[in-house]
């Protein structure tokens, strides 16, 4: 049987994504922290260290083939949990300027052990991002902002696309068959100053299907937008 190591290098070369022996190592610890700290505190469903590799792991860094990000970017992944999208990518691209929120304080102190150990660098922010994206030092500060696993498109939408600066894209890892969805938050992307630019399906090697839309800032966020965190979940845009 294939080592995580061995199966992670594989699988991302099938998707012509390069793993150095050195990333997979640090995936490997990554790993190990995570169904370590996941016995005290709830950081993931998936027990088996092949199910992380996958759909964690690489799913977080098929990201990098259907968007360039450019070098040295700020980027903010929203609502990160036990690190994904975020970690892998910071993993694949030191050059990055990552910046990890969440509202679970618990998530975040796990986090910065994480960072520590694997001796990578990022801001680590605790708070709901609908508070987060009206603090100056973060409000339409980002060139990428990336999200997975966090609400449906029109409520996600207010919560992420504040963060981006002119020009900038916000990458939002869906399930399969994300189309209604999408139709559903086309209102907020356009109140939110915001256009779609993509949205491609794919699978991952087991077979789960998973969709990419991308949508990037092409005007200036209204002084409103986001609302407070009761009004977005009740109506949403
Ligand atoms: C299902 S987990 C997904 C975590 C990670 N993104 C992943 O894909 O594995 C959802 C995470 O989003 C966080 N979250 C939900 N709503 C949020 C909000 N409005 N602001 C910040 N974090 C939020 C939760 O605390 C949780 O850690």
């Amino acid at each position: 049987m294939k080592s995580i190591r061995e199966q992670l290098i594989s699988a991302a070369a099938d998707y012509q994504i390069t793993v150095s022996p050195l990333q997979a190592e640090q995936f490997q610890t990554y790993l190990e922290l995570l169904t370590e700290w996941n016995q005290k505190i709830n950081l993931t469903a998936l027990k088996e260290p092949e199910e992380i590799a996958e759909k964690h792991f690489l799913d977080s860094i098929l990201i990098l083939k259907k968007l360039e990000i450019t070098r040295g970017a700020r980027l903010i992944d929203i609502g990160t949990g036990a690190g994904f999208p975020g970690v892998p990518l910071l993993l694949m691209r030191p050059d990055l300027k990552l910046t990890l929120m969440d509202g679970l304080n618990k998530r975040l102190i796990f986090l910065e052990e994480l960072l520590r150990v694997l001796s990578l660098n990022a801001e680590l922010v605790h708070a709901r991002a609908e508070e987060g994206a009206r603090k100056p030092e973060f409000r339409t500060k980002f060139e990428f902002a990336a999200a997975r696993a966090v609400a449906r498109l029109p409520v996600l939408c207010e919560y992420c696309l504040p963060f981006l600066k002119d020009g900038g894209i916000f990458a939002a890892m869906k399930g399969p068959e994300v189309e209604r969805e999408l139709e559903s938050a086309k209102r907020a992307i356009e109140l939110l100053g915001c256009e779609t630019i993509s949205s491609r399906e794919y699978a991952l090697p087991g077979g789960d299907g998973r969709s990419l839309v991308l949508i990037r800032r092409n005007a200036p966020l209204p002084r409103e937008y986001p609302r407070h965190g009761a009004k977005i979940a009740k109506s949403p845009l």
